[in-house]
């Protein structure tokens, strides 16, 4: 590992292989009662609770004055001793094997040693940040997607690290996408890294000493070629909106659906012959959260693509912990990221919906 930034990739990186080994075997054991419902009526379950554990455990020892903005916090641990012993136990998993040191780990990270409960909770904690637009600051999503996570679908480990508002490292792992795009039933589990200026390149998701590490680059498509990417989940994604827009545009192709940052990862890649993220806002009032876009809009950027939201404008990563007033997220390739807007802003007028998009 070289250049800019080299020390946070390592860490970066073994933080969010740890936290997919825990997702990983959570899964396979995941009971009744590890679930709870938030109170905007979302999934969390013990996964993410332990791995926002492990990873903000190994970034405090890394990089002690680093704030971090995450998604989840430790009030539902503290009220329900059961499901906090749980979410111990299961970080503490993790945490406890040894530094491996052919893969760069190091015990200064917090690794190869056993946290109480009060620590993990306050580790849990940490991810309180307020964010904003100046200094450095890790944006962390411990499972995104959720909802695929429990499907047993495509779900993410997402990890970024922003200077002055700008997203200079993403680090996503994909225990359940396919490492090869055209073996889709082979073998599972790819490690997504982008720098920024240096590209996004692709790492097998188990640790491996001096892993060699592919460079994405995204295929340039004709419009006639485009298939949009687009949530599974219908209330994150405005479907008849989207079914409007690929008529505009002449896209004849039924979307690709994909829980999860793993849609940025297949943009990047050219999975299926993607093209375009298409996410426009639902109208309900949400706001996009910074940790659901950061490290995934640099790996489409850094293979060679475009991240806007639908009125071209770049996504403001300083407004704090949401992405401010939602205009969606469209990531495209730079020769039909226009074509893409032009068409949303002619649907948007002909659908009344001046100024939503
Ligand atoms: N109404 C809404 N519109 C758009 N995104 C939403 C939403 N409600 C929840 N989300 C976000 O959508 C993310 C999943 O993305 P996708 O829909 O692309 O799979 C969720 O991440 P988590 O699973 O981390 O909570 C959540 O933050
Ligand atoms: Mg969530
Ligand atoms: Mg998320
Ligand atoms: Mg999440």
């Amino acid at each position: 590992m070289s250049g800019t930034l080299a020390a946070e990739q390592q860490v970066a990186i073994a933080a969010v292989r740890r936290a997919c080994q825990l997702t990983t075997a959570v899964f396979n054991n995941l009971v009744k009662g590890e679930t709870l419902v938030k109170g905007d009526k979302s999934p969390v379950t013990v996964a993410d609770f332990s791995a926002q554990a492990v990873i903000n455990t190994i970034l405090t020892h890394a990089f002690p004055e680093d704030p971090i903005i995450g998604e989840e916090d430790a009030a539902d641990l503290r009220s329900n001793t059961s499901l906090r012993d749980r979410v111990v136990q299961l970080a503490n998993e993790v945490l406890e094997a040894e530094p491996q040191a052919d893969v760069g780990e190091q015990a200064a990270w917090g690794l190869g040693r056993t946290w109480s409960a009060d620590e993990l909770l306050a580790a849990i904690d940490k991810g309180n940040y307020e964010g904003g637009r100046s200094g450095r600051m890790w944006a962390l999503d411990p499972i995104d997607g959720t909802k695929g996570f429990l499907r047993g679908g495509q779900y993410a480990v997402c990890l970024a690290l922003l200077v002055n508002a700008r997203v200079e490292l993403g680090v996503i792992g994909c225990p359940n996408l396919p490492i090869d795009p055209a073996s889709p039933d082979g073998a599972r589990g790819a490690l997504f890294v982008a720098v920024r200026g240096q590209g996004t390149h692709q790492l097998p998701l188990p640790p491996a000493p001096s892993p060699a590490p592919v460079r994405l680059q995204m295929r340039e498509l004709r419009i006639a070629q485009l298939r949009f990417l687009e949530s599974v989940e219908k209330a994150h994604a405005a479907l008849d909106t989207n079914t409007r827009i690929a008529q505009t545009l002449g896209v004849g192709r039924y979307p690709m659906r994909m829980d999860s940052q793993a849609k940025y990862a297949a943009l990047a890649r050219g999975d299926g012959d993607g093209g375009v993220y298409l996410r426009l806002p639902t109208g309900v009032g949400y706001r996009e959260k910074i940790w659901d876009h950061a490290p995934g809009s640099l790996l489409v950027e850094e293979a060679g693509g475009l991240v806007t939201d639908s009125r071209g404008q770049p996504l403001d990563f300083g407004l704090g912990r949401t992405l401010g007033e939602n205009y969606g997220v469209i990531a495209a390739g730079k020769g039909v990221h226009r074509k893409v807007i032009e068409a949303i802003q002619q649907v948007g007028r002909s659908m009344g919906m001046t100024g939503r998009l």
